[in-house]
Order: structure tokens, then sequence, then C-alpha cells
């Protein structure tokens, strides 16, 4: 049994169960995804509310992320113009060219469930600048063709990674950890930043082919912008695809493995998938937001016990997002 974690506020103190006590409670059958409030004056209940969102589904909106609409329409816009250059000059930045797995994705070349025969999206992925480990290396399409695309889009990485290390000190409250016990593991972070265009699909309805087939992200949590064209769906525990629809000023934030080995599961990882049948173009920008490459995903104590054993080998954070991305894009090598 583990100590409940005491959370002191200008309000008095609460206290919060331990995770494994609440998971008997959490039915995930959930019919929306709730929206968290960053600019809620109490802590301690957004601290709670972050905490049943990921116990009972993995998802939730941000409200008051504090990025300006300005950052974001900037990138939407680059996003526009990368995706309308010639294939022939994004096809020079494929991704299957580049070790890190950054640069192009086109139509079909990933496939993200693999009942599926390949995504219905194109993708252009870009990570830190500065991050180190084997997953280091941006590619860029030249300055003479889309001039100031590459400040434009680090410029949005930047917002967003400080929006995310804002995050990571409430995700450890929520799991009664120390509030700084991620601060050591994001110090050169992998993360990586997608951006999606999604052509409007016709023909008959065939779960076979989507935007992006059923998956579950690879990282601790991803930051996902959606333009204004509904397509995201997320499977609750009942097996019903519940809607993700884009929220004005809103980050979608879901939970992804790297959560999900900490907490042994207590965090579910939630299985999403994207359908664009909207008659117009989708555009959308995830960013996933994984530890340093080395950082080992070992189960939290609080998580393991004899009734609840540890689920995973220990692997490293790098490995484990490689060692996915390896299969994503295999099938289209
Ligand atoms: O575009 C979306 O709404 C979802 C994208 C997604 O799930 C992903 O890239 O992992
Ligand atoms: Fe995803």
């Amino acid at each position: 049994m583990v100590a409940s974690t005491l959370l002191s506020t200008g309000n008095g103190t609460r206290v919060l169960p331990p995770p494994t006590e609440l998971i008997i409670e959490g039915a995930s059958a959930f019919e929306a995804i709730p929206i968290i409030d960053l600019a809620q004056e109490n802590r301690t209940l957004l601290v709670e509310k972050i905490r049943e969102a990921c116990l009972k589904v993995g998802f939730l909106y941000i409200k008051n992320h504090g990025i300006p609409q300005s950052t974001i329409n900037a990138t939407l816009n680059e996003a526009h113009r990368f995706f309308d250059l010639p294939l022939t000059s994004k096809q020079a930045l494929d991704i299957h060219l580049s070790p890190a797995f950054k640069g192009y994705t086109a139509l079909l070349g990933e496939n993200s469930d693999p009942a599926n025969r390949g995504d219905l999206h194109e993708g252009f992925d870009v990570g830190s600048e500065s991050e180190q480990g084997e997953m280091r290396g941006n590619v860029w399409p030249p300055e003479t063709e889309l001039p100031g695309f590459k400040e434009k889009v680090m410029e949005y990485y930047d917002a967003v990674l400080s929006l995310g290390r804002r995050l990571f000190p409430l995700f450890a409250l929520s799991l009664s950890l120390p509030e700084d016990f991620f601060d050591d593991k994001i110090l050169h972070p992998a993360a990586i930043m997608r951006l999606l265009h999604y052509p409007s699909q016709t023909g008959p309805t065939d779960d076979r082919i989507l935007g992006i087939g059923a998956h579950t992200d690879y990282e601790c949590f991803t930051l996902l912008y959606q333009d204004i064209v509904p397509a995201l769906q997320v499977l609750n525990a009942a097996g019903k695809w519940v809607s993700a629809p884009p929220i004005e000023g809103t980050f979608v934030c879901n939970l992804g493995d790297q959560f999900a080995r900490w907490t042994n599961d207590v965090y579910v990882s939630t299985v999403h998938r994207a359908i664009n049948r909207t008659g117009q173009e989708r555009y959308s920008i995830p960013f996933f937001f994984g530890t340093d490459y080395d950082v080992k995903l070992e189960a939290l104590p609080s998580c393991v016990s004899e009734d609840r054993p540890a689920r995973y080998e220990v692997v490293t954070a790098g490995e484990y997002v490689k060692s996915r991305l390896e299969e994503t894009y295999a099938q289209s090598k």
C-alpha cells in the first residue's frame, strides 16, 4: 500500500489517494473528452482534474495554454505552403532518407495500424535543433524555395516545448510524485513535431482506409493543434469511437506509451485515429513530447503491486520510440 500524497494550496491541504486506488473506480467508457483550464486558480483541483482525465480517458483539451494564436496561425500557414510544394521538392526530403526519422512522409508512406494499408495523410517531421542522441538531425526545404519556413516552424516548436515543460510538474503531482520528478528527464527531450495534411476522403466508408489508422502515440504526451476541420476519434473502453472535434483556443493533449509504461498502464495511452470525410482539406500539428533519449522507462513503485505486476520490460525512451518508428515506416521502404 502506498501512502497518499498531501498537496498544499492556498486554500488548504487535500489528500490525493495513490493512483492504484483510483483505477478501481475508473470506468473509462467516456462519452466526451474533458476540458482542463490551465488558468484556473486552484492548483489542487487542476491536478485532480488532470489525474481523473489521465485515469479514465487518456485525452484532455487544454484551454488557456498561453500560446498566441498568431504563432499557431503562422505555422499552419507554413504547413499549407510546404504541402503545396511540387511533389519532387517534398520527395527530396523523404523521411526514409533520414536515419533520425525527420522530413517528408508521402501519402500512404506511413502505416499506423498494421491491419491497414497506409495512412491517407502527408507529413513533415521536425525535432529539436539541440537534441542529443540518435534521433537528432532535421532536414529543411531550401531557403530559396520556402523562405522563413524553418524560423516559423521552430518558433512554434519552442512555444509548444515550453507548454509541455509546464505540464510535466502537473502530471508529476497528479501521480503523487514530487513536482520536479521529470525535470532531469527532459533536459534534451526528443520531442517530435509534425505538420500533417489530410486530403478529404471520398468513396465508400472503409475502416481500412483512414487519414491515420488506429494507434497510440509513443511518447509521454502529445499536444495536438487541429485546424477547424474535424477528423479525430478516440476509442473508449466500451469499444466506441468518440469524436474529439476542434475546440477554439485549445490543444488536445493525449497520453502516450512512455507514460503508460511509467505508470504500468495506470494512466492510459488511448487508441485514436483520424478520418477526414468533410470535403475539406485538414491540417493538424501534433507535438510528441518524449523524454531524453537515455531515460529508462521503469514502472513507478506506486503503480506496481502484487495484484498488478510490472507489465513491460524496461527500455530507454529513445530506443522505444525508435523501434516503433522503424515499424511504422517499414512497409513503405
Ligand atoms: O491529426 C490528428 O488529429 C491526429 C494525429 C495523430 O494521432 C498522430 O499524428 O499521432
Ligand atoms: Fe496519434
